[in-house]
């Protein structure tokens, strides 16, 4: 009999998944807003870019740790904040918050989660966490779940600024998929007795941002910045990060691919304050892609959901060893020992 071998590259975890998952779940997790157009553009982007290595640098040993305004991690690439882990796996957010400690990278925890922020802190504790927010109209219940993020010890509070409405999937209607499973509810939602229902609300402005750095001491990472006058605005408010995002193609379908938004918004930042990238990571090639043109660390959505859901931590294990590993053979192959060393000159549209 011919043996089976576990996945060799993160792609591959996505069959492993769908096979596990309910076809509803799985189109929740893998959809897009629309025609999924930018949903493909996202990875078509990385594969038009061509990598030019240098040779002979005599390189040595690599460093792929990264500072950011939420703590360090050994690897450019941290777990962006994805809704409902439990749909994945029995043991959630709790699962892939043990894997990204393990890793020594940061977890953003989605205020979708279906494991409370506290037990996924405790479920991994020395780890990492940053805590992703909707900021709520009700801004005394924002603020409540701004001290439980706060007591359950994230460093970091990534404010995701890309859904004035929730995006228009396709799937998502076709499957009538609009509640979870009994027994499963967005933990961070309590509000005593009840779980209030996440509002994405078209009202939300700079002031909410200026009123949350007011209300906290921790750093606001802007997640869901596309336009580069917006990466000027999120500077004049303060921010500690501005994360360039299109939400993975699930929120305005059309929005050019995330690497292609990159630059201009590193430009209009000018080097003021860290710039992350999520959408469409695939390969270490694709994070040192992104790098060399200037972010300061990638995020990854959907790998991780399929990790998860092939085969709970130990496949989030795998996976983000699997991104660790072969960023390091990319730095090898391009003569370059540090991530921080990466530069525009090393790509080149193709
Ligand atoms: C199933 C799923 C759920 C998501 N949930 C959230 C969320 O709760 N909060 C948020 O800010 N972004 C959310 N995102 C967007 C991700 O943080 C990230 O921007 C996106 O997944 C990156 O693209 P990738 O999946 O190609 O890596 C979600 C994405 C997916 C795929
Ligand atoms: C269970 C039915 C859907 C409820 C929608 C809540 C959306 C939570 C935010 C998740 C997210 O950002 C995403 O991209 O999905």
């Amino acid at each position: 009999m011919t043996p089976v071998r576990a996945p060799s590259a993160v792609r591959e975890f996505e069959a492993a998944a769908r096979a596990r998952l309910l076809p509803a779940h799985y189109d929740y997790f893998a959809g897009g807003a629309g025609e999924e157009i930018t949903v493909r553009a996202n990875e078509a982007a990385f594969a038009r870019l061509a990598l030019l290595p240098r040779v002979l640098r005599g390189t040595g040993k690599l460093q792929t740790g990264v500072t950011l305004p939420g703590g360090r991690a050994a690897m450019p690439v941290l777990v962006a904040p994805t809704a409902f882990h439990r749909l994945a796996h029995p043991e959630g957010e709790r699962a892939t918050a043990r894997a990204a400690a393990a890793a020594e990278t940061v977890m953003v925890v989605s205020m979708a989660a279906t494991v409370a922020v506290e037990d996924v802190a405790a479920a991994a504790p020395g780890g990492t966490l940053w805590f992703q927010l909707y900021i709520q109209p009700d801004l005394a219940f924002t603020e409540a779940i701004v001290r439980r993020a706060e007591a359950a010890g994230c460093t970091a509070l990534v404010v995701t600024v890309d859904s004035p409405a929730r995006g228009r999937r396709d799937r998502d209607q076709h499957n009538g998929f609009d509640d979870l499973p009994d027994g499963m509810c967005c933990e961070n939602l309590r509000d005593g007795d009840r779980v209030r229902p996440i509002v994405m609300s078209p009202e939300i402005s700079w002031r909410h941002v200026d009123l949350l750095r007011r209300m906290t001491e921790l750093p606001v990472v802007l997640k869901g910045v596309t336009h580069p006058d917006d990466a000027r605005l999120a500077l004049d408010h303060g921010v500690a990060a501005v994360w360039v995002s299109n939400h993975g193609g699930r929120q305005l379908d059309t929005v050019p691919a995330a690497v292609d938004l990159l630059p201009e918004v590193v430009a209009a930042v000018g080097g003021a304050v860290p710039v992350l990238l999520d959408g469409g990571i695939r390969r270490g090639t694709d994070v040192v892609k992104a790098m060399a043109l200037g972010a300061s660390a990638v995020a990854v959505g959907r790998p991780v959901i399929w990790g998860l859901a092939a085969d709970g931590e130990r496949g989030v294990a795998r996976v983000l060893g699997l991104l660790h590993d072969e960023v390091e053979h990319a730095l090898t192959l391009l003569g370059v020992a540090s991530v921080h060393d990466l530069r525009p000159g090393l790509v080149r549209p193709c």
